[in-house]
This record gives structure tokens, C-alpha cells and sequence, in this order.
């Protein structure tokens, strides 16, 4: 089994004293700044005004512009989203980037498929939660710890190493544990995860299954207990205790379903297709179709986001939500963007 790094055995040393900047105060951005300063290491955050810019003001955290924070900082860390990170990163931290600073990241994407070139003369190392930071931030609060992954991509100083561990470590994800990886490994394994399973795949399933009971005449609001809200209690089963508790819990007659009807479902030409997927990914056609996705204001993503939003799925879900005040308590400790 892989080496796991736990609390314990982590020394913060390294990172203590030395003031980290966090580009960016959007999901994981406002959860590693609050729960580093709350770990007691020295935060700035460096953002654009605007929203985030007040949100961050609100929480108490000291927030400058990027280029003051990244002037200020010896670790810089840049929580922007992937697709805007090389244009900030050319024009407000590069020219802040001297030698024995360190970049970090929480995904691989930018130094992975070469949109990003630092200096040989800086520590580059990720530390990515996996999880979503509005989580990090909860579980952090909660006493608990989203599990993390770190790489070093450039280790100038001989300190990146501990430097990524006593990151990890003070966003709270060595609680879950922090397991070592490349940037390689971490970035083409988590657009997989998302893209094929967790935000892609899961997705379709749910609305496939919302669907044919619709169609076939069921009600919405059944379909949508039956398919997405019942999801959750499942996946929690699975979270807290593996397929087996789910298994436990269920009737013996949906546990058949676990060995029967789901092989119909998700077939070997699913399996096929996931491949072709991770093929995408690894020869960078993924990526190099979603950076022009960008760089030509967004076509696509615009027109599915608006699609996505007006499903029936959705309609339906807001309004029993609004009737479930324990889900709605929950969501308050989400901003939604
Ligand atoms: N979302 C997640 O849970 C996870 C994300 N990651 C990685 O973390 C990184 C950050 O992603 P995520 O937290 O989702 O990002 P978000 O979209 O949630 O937040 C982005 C932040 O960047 C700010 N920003 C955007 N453009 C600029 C700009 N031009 N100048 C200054 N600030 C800007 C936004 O401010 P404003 O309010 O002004 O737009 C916002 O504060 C990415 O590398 C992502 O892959 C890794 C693991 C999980
Ligand atoms: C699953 C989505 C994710 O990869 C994550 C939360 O880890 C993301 O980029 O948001």
C-alpha cells in the first residue's frame, strides 16, 4: 500500500513564519485561507475587487490585489480558475516570482500541459484537496479533513517537500490523509474522475434515470427522491463504510441490483467509453478543447450551463428543497456562485 502522511508525523516547520499568498478567494481559495490562518500560519489573499475581494474583507482575511500579494508572499498559491491562470499568473505574479519563492497549485492542469513555464529558480509543488473546498472548509470546521494529494514539480530550494506537507497539513486534508503523486498522475487522474464519474457521469446517470421515469408517466417530484435525493444516502453508506454497509443496509431485493441490473446499466461499452475518455485526456485533446472553449468566450459551456439549469430535474428539486429547511441549513454554508 502507498505511503499515507498523517498529522502526527508532519513537522510545520518549514512553513511557519513565512507568509503565504492565496490567489483567489473562490471555492477552494476562501477554504485554504481561512483554514490556514486558522491553523495558525501568516495569510494574504490576492484577488481582483469585486465579489470575492468583499467576501474575503468580510471574513477578516487581510486581502490585497494579486500583484501586492504575490509581491508580499514567499509561497504563493494560485486558486484561480485553471483556464485564467496563465493570463494572471504572466501579468500580476510572474514579475513577483524571485528566486526561493514557491508557486503551488491545487490541480496540475497549467504546469502539466505547458501553459504555465516558472523559473528554475522556484519551488512548484501542488497540495489538491479531493474534495470540493466548500467541504474542505466544513470539514476542516467540523474537526474532520478532506484527503489531499501532493506533488513537486520543481524542488529549487530542498524544502518543497516539507513545504507541501505542512500546507497540506494546515488545510486540514493530513487529517484524511495526503498521499504523494506527479503532476502528471494528479492532473489526468482528477479530469478523469470528474469528467467520466463524479460531475460528468454520476450527472447523466441521475438525469437518465429522472427521465425514464418521466417519461413513462411517473411523477417528477418521485423521480427526483427516487433518483437524485436517495443518491445521497446511498453514496453516504458507501463513504462511511464501503459497498458492504451499503449493502447491509439496503433490502437483499436492490442489493440484486447491485450485482444484476447495474451490469445492464453500465455496460462494457461504458467501460470503452471511459477509456476513450482517459485517452482524451492523457494526449491533452481534452485540454486543448477546453482552452479554446475559453479563449472564444465560452459558446458551449454558456449554452449547456442554461440547459442544464432549466432541466426538469432542477425545477422540481428547488421546490422540495425549499421544503426541507435541514437541507436549506446546509446550504447556507455554501455560496453558490
Ligand atoms: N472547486 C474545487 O473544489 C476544486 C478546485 N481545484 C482547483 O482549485 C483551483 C481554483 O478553482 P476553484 O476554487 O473552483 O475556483 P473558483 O471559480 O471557485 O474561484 C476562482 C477565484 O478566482 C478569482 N478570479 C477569477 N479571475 C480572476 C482574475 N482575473 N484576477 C483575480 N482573481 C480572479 C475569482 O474572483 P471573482 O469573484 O472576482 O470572480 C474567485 O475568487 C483550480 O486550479 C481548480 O482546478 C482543485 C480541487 C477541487
Ligand atoms: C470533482 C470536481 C473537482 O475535480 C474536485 C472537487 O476535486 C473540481 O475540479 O472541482
Amino acid at each position: 500500500m502507498a505511503k499515507m502522511y498523517y498529522e502526527n508525523e508532519i513537522n510545520e516547520a518549514a512553513l511557519k513564519g513565512k507568509k503565504i499568498a492565496i490567489i483567489g478567494y473562490g471555492s477552494q481559495g476562501h477554504a485554504h485561507a481561512l483554514n490556514l490562518k486558522e491553523s495558525g500560519f501568516d495569510v494574504v489573499v490576492g484577488v481582483r475587487p469585486g465579489k470575492s475581494f468583499d467576501q474575503a474583507k468580510e471574513d477578516g482575511v487581510d486581502v490585497k490585489t494579486v500583484a501586492e500579494a504575490a509581491a508580499e508572499a514567499d509561497v504563493i498559491q494560485i486558486l484561480l480558475p485553471d483556464e485564467r491562470q496563465k493570463a494572471v499568473y504572466e501579468a500580476e505574479i510572474a514579475p513577483h516570482l524571485t528566486t526561493g519563492k514557491a508557486l503551488m497549485f491545487a490541480h496540475g492542469f497549467n504546469i502539466h500541459f505547458g501553459q504555465i513555464v516558472p523559473p528554475a529558480d522556484v519551488d512548484v509543488f501542488l497540495v489538491a484537496p479531493k474534495g470540493p473546498g466548500h467541504l474542505v472548509r466544513r470539514q476542516f470546521q467540523e474537526g474532520a479533513g478532506v484527503p489531499g494529494l501532493f506533488a513537486i514539480h520543481q524542488d529549487a530550494t530542498g524544502q518543497a517537500r516539507d513545504l507541501a506537507l505542512a500546507y497540506g497539513k494546515g488545510i486540514g486534508s493530513a487529517r484524511g490523509g495526503l498521499l504523494e503523486t506527479t503532476f502528471a498522475e494528479e492532473t489526468v487522474t482528477d479530469l478523469f474522475g470528474e469528467q467520466a464519474v463524479l460531475c460528468g457521469g454520476a450527472t447523466a446517470l441521475v438525469k437518465a434515470g429522472f427521465e425514464t421515469l418521466v417519461e413513462a408517466g411517473y411523477q417528477p417530484e418521485l423521480a427526483y427522491f427516487e433518483t437524485l435525493h436517495e443518491l445521497k444516502l446511498i453514496v453516504d453508506l458507501m463513504f462511511e463504510g464501503g459497498m458492504e454497509t451499503m449493502r447491509y443496509s439496503v433490502s437483499d431485493t436492490a442489493e440484486w441490483g447491485d450485482y444484476v441490473t447495474g451490469p445492464r446499466i453500465v455496460t462494457p461499452e461504458v467501460k470503452e467509453n471511459m477509456k476513450a475518455v482517459l485517452k482524451d485526456i492523457q494526449d491533452g485533446t481534452f485540454a486543448k478543447d477546453w482552452i479554446k472553449e475559453n479563449e472564444t468566450g465560452r459558446p458551449r459551456y454558456t449554452q449547456y450551463k442554461e440547459e442544464g439549469a432549466n432541466h426538469q430535474i432542477e425545477e422540481v428539486g428547488r421546490k422540495l428543497r425549499a421544503m426541507m429547511p435541514f437541507i436549506q441549513e446546509g446550504k447556507k454554508k455554501v455560496v453558490i456562485k
